[in-house]
């Protein structure tokens, strides 16, 4: 008997990013909203015919969709800030984008809908924003004129939506007025900050439009089951999170009011962690069938034995036992196993999945060259479809390439720098003679198009290595020449030499492989490309030294080396497939340890250790998260150890929501943190206030991501505020981020601004 196979989601970008180049010419006005459409509705055909060939039970739909599905979700409930009025005159597809983007044809340009975290994944989703006196104007035509195109195809049909409580857990209520002040950070821009300035965002207050949308949902579901669809795969991941009360009871009153008394059958789908406390709830929640993930399970946990023992008995229960977010192929004799036990149980109720989405994986490894080392170990989206069916149908295999996995597990004892901070920090202020207030600025200086040109060139062989070598400190020598003339205090050297601050480090360390095509969508049409961690990490040669050196010896300012930490190169990459994210954090922390040594040794006196993505890898459960800090903390203080008394190390990280973890902020023992302020300054001073930090902070006195001139009276405030809580010899002024998407022009007007406000002040401070 062949066992029901379906996934929760398909990547939408496409195996060689369709979607993505679809959009933005589309945004440029160089197609026609029909023939971009057309080029959207092939992908999605694409990713029907995947699901056709690799033979799966039910097609997915409604997975597909343009920008971001909680947004696509939101625009079809009308759930259309005040400031977007003129969208009115737009129709679904680009009300998507206007929301996303603040900008659209014959619209005027306002701040677009803020962004934030998918649960603990590198996706970003658009957070809708809720008037308190929302009301809600349904249309799903959109969603039904894509059943109907799935149904063109004579398949089962199962119609995937956004559960009713997680889109309001997700989405946030905002009053008229601040919705007007929603900066306009994501606009536009091409950076690679962690975009942490909200976890998901849970406000109690949104359960108050309960009771509007259950009519909405009814209604929505009834129009389903008219079409003839089956099953409605309805998304409530929050089920995985420590819920309050409030939000548990929603939940059996909403699906309560939801039953379905007809033929149509809801699945609950969970993932990204087990049930926990919330098992009980989700079983009994009066639906056709509950979805778990059990690839997030820890090891001898066996949570989805509790599930099947409590799951009432004429319940389905889809298991999601194809990883959905690793790039490595599936031990199938073990998950057989499991398949076994469960079918004992629940007979043709078993239902076989991927454990979530497969948006956060590439899409398809049939057209890379893969190493010989990994070869036969790896398994995109579209051989995980071949997975799920070989696992479903029996036919597995065993894969031998697997068992024959060679990492061993690695340990170090994880050493700190011996001195307390004020020793140091004395030992470091003689050596550098700094001003007060010293200005700088977080590495990078514009990417520009010779440098993207000449990379270009170096990548396909027509520049030599020397000549590419020769382009890049050309870039580094403008950079400390325009940094001299502006009078900043520390110097940098730009990064023209990178890429992107974890594909540079991951490309020159062992350990590796960098996939050609193994795009993973981060957020409307961007996507990454993820280092894949393939063994253990070494370093065979220094990464840093050349540039850095090079650039020291420009001028006489102090020049500051420039690392990326170790807890974001691991987050930023796609783990190993056997090893604990601990090992690998400390193993790249030792790689980064020599080269802070190395750097050292070259002369360099101040060391940038970078973790934009620190918070990132947080897990979703409060009672997970001491472990992930301990060796995060560790791993960080580790790469640092090498660094000597007077050597001092910073660190950046690209936001301020510190409530919850300036201790082990703190902990980390920077002699000087440099942070995102300019937009949440009264926030973070306010917790550095009431808990205190020790060390040297530089406050970002004005947001990169503008390419407007910042001006002196908001910079000099950010300044002003923080002189409140942290004495001037311990503070510093700098932007808010790396540079690297702007052009000359704006950073040297933003930059001389800068300097000019902090000598203001110094005299000031100097006087006093
Ligand atoms: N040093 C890096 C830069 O300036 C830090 C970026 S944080 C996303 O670009
Ligand atoms: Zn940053």
């Amino acid at each position: 008997m062949t066992i029901q196979t379906h996934i929760l989601g398909y990547p939408r970008i496409g195996a060689k990013r369709e979607l993505k180049f679809a959009c933005e010419a589309y945004w440029k006005n160089e197609t026609s909203q029909t023939e971009f459409l057309e080029k959207a509705y092939a992908v999605e055909a694409s990713n029907w015919q995947a699901q056709i060939d690799a033979g799966t039970s039910l097609l997915t739909v409604g997975d597909f969709v343009l920008y971001d599905s909680i947004l696509t979700h939101a625009v079809r409930l009308g759930v259309i800030p005040a400031r977007f009025h003129e969208a009115s005159k737009l129709n679904q597809i680009d009300q998507q984008f206007y929301l996303a983007r603040g900008r659209a044809p014959n619209c005027s340009d306002v701040a677009a809908l803020e962004m934030t975290k998918w649960f603990d994944t590198n996706y970003h989703y658009l957070v809708p924003e809720l008037d308190s006196a929302q009301t809600f104007n349904a249309d799903f035509s959109e969603l039904y004129a894509q059943v109907d195109r799935a149904k063109t195809l004579k398949q089962p049909l199962k119609v995937v939506v956004p559960g009713l409580l997680t889109f309001l857990y997700l989405s946030r209520i905002v009053d008229q007025q601040q919705s007007s002040e929603v900066q306009d950070h994501h606009k536009e821009h091409d950076c690679e900050c962690g975009h942490e300035h909200a976890e998901l965002a849970a406000d109690k207050a949104t359960l108050q439009f309960v009771d509007a949308l259950i009519p909405i949902y009814a209604k929505l579901f009834d129009e389903l089951s008219a079409r003839g669809v089956e099953y409605v795969q309805v998304d409530e991941p929050i089920l995985v999170l420590d819920l309050a009360p409030e939000w548990q009871a929603a939940f059996e009153r909403v699906y309560h009011l939801l039953q379905r008394r007809d033929a149509l059958k809801l699945i609950i789908t969970t993932y990204f962690e087990t049930l926990g406390e919330n098992l009980n709830l989700a079983v009994n929640l009066p639906v056709a069938g509950l979805h778990i993930d059990i690839s997030r399970e820890k090891a001898g946990e066996f949570f989805w034995k509790k599930v099947i023992d409590q799951l009432p008995s004429h319940k389905i229960l889809s298991l999601g036992v194809i990883n959905g977010r690793s790039v490595w192929a599936s031990d199938l004799v073990k998950l057989d196993e499991i398949v076994q036990t469960a079918q004992k149980t629940l007979a043709d109720r078993l239902w076989l999945s991927t454990g979530c989405s497969l948006l956060h994986v590439p899409v398809d490894l049939s057209s890379e060259t893969v190493p010989s080392n990994i070869d036969g170990k790896l398994a995109f989206a579209r051989q995980k479809l071949d997975e799920l069916v070989a696992l479903a149908s029996g036919n597995i295999y065993v894969n031998e390439k697997l068992s024959k996995a060679a990492e061993h597990s690695f340990d170090l004892v994880a050493q700190s720098r011996p001195e307390a901070f004020e020793i140091r920090f004395k030992a470091q202020q003689e050596k550098f003679n700094l001003p007060l207030i010293p200005t700088t600025t977080i590495g990078s200086f514009p990417q520009t198009t010779e440098i993207r040109a000449a990379r270009a060139a170096w990548n396909k062989g027509q520049l030599s290595d020397a000549d590419y070598e020769t382009a890049m400190k050309k870039e580094i020598a403008y950079a400390i020449e325009q940094q001299v003339a502006l009078g900043l205090d520390v110097l940098v050297h730009g990064e023209a030499e990178r890429t992107d601050m974890v594909e540079y480090f991951a490309s020159l360390l062992d350990g590796f492989w960098l996939s050609k095509f193994g795009w993973v969508q981060s957020y409307g049409s961007r996507c990454v490309r993820p280092p894949i961690i393939v063994a253990d990490i070494s370093r065979p040669n220094a990464m840093t030294v050349k540039w850095i050196e090079y650039a020291n010896s420009l001028s006489d300012k102090i020049v500051k080396g420039m690392l990326t930490g170790p807890v974001t190169i691991l987050n930023w990459s796609f783990p190993p497939a056997h090893r604990t994210r601990r090992e690998v954090c400390l193993q790249l922390a030792e790689a980064i340890r020599l080269e802070v040594s190395d750097l050292q040794t070259a002369g360099v006196e101040i060391i940038q250790i970078d973790e934009a993505a620190f918070r990132e890898g947080l897990p979703l459960r409060k009672a997970d998260r001491p472990e992930y800090w301990d060796w995060a903390v560790k791993s960080f203080k580790h790469c640092s150890s090498s660094a000597k008394l007077d050597t001092q190390i910073h660190t950046h990280m690209c936001y301020s929501d510190f409530k919850d973890c300036l201790a082990e902020i703190t902990a980390m023992d920077a002699d000087v943190i440099t942070i995102e302020t300019s937009r949440s300054g009264l926030q973070l001073l306010e917790v550095f206030h009431q808990q205190g930090y020790p060390n040297a902070i530089g406050p970002g006195v004005y947001d990169i991501h503008s390419p407007r001139t910042p001006s002196s009276e908001n910079m000099r405030s950010v300044i002003d505020g923080a002189l409140k809580t942290i004495p001037a010899e311990r503070l510093w002024v700098n932007p808010d981020c790396g540079l690297k998407t702007r052009n000359w022009a704006e950073t040297k007007a933003a930059l001389t601004e800068l300097v000019k406000m902090a000598k203001e002040i110094r005299k000031e401070l100097e006087a006093a």
